[in-house]
């Protein structure tokens, strides 16, 4: 197994696991379909803000409920969080089967959380679960005009 593989964390795993990892912890949660630029920097911009990064990955299951096509996703759980793990940003991944992340941030309770400029933190349950403990959440800006969506239009038109 390639080392970057052991930052993949098992559910059942997360709360013993989060409590070795070193402080702040930053953690956000996605789907991370097809990995594009804009993820990489958003990556490295989170992981900037504390001293881990902590990535909840939607299960297939659970993205096949997000709606965003019959066929998504592309990549499978087990891949998704592969690719994510071997970013050096990246300190541990863990997947996720319910419709949002908020039991993985009331589990992990991390100091900082974090998702892309296209959520406004106050609406939705996870940043409102932090922000009730006394925790930071943060929105970062899109830096890149990229999506899985608009990669996967212009690969079928092609
Ligand atoms: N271009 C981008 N710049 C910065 N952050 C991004 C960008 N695209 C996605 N994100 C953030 O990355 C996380 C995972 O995003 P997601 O998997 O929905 O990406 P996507 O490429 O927009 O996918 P899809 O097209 O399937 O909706 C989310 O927190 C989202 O806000
Ligand atoms: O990759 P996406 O589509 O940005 O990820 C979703 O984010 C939702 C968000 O955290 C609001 O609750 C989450 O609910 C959903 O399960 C996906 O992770």
């Amino acid at each position: 197994m390639p080392t970057f593989e052991k930052k993949m964390c098992a559910r059942a795993d997360l709360r013993e696991r989060i409590g070795q990892l070193p402080k702040p912890v930053v953690l956000t949660n996605g789907v991370f379909d097809i990995l594009h630029r804009g993820h990489v920097t958003y990556l490295a911009q989170a992981r900037e803000l504390g001293a881990s990064l902590v990535v909840a990955v939607n299960t297939d299951a659970s993205v096949k409920r997000l709606g965003k096509g019959d066929d998504r996703p592309i990549n499978t759980c087990e891949d998704r969080m592969a690719l994510l793990s071997a970013l050096e940003s990246v300190s541990m991944v863990v997947p996720f089967d319910e419709d949002t992340a908020l039991e993985v941030v009331q589990e992990a309770r991390p100091e900082i959380y974090v998702k892309g400029g296209d959520y406004d933190m106050s609406a939705i349950p996870e940043g409102r679960a932090v922000l009730a403990y006394g925790g930071k959440a943060v929105a970062i800006d899109f830096e890149h005009d990229r999506s899985t969506t608009n990669l996967l239009k212009k690969v079928r038109s092609s």
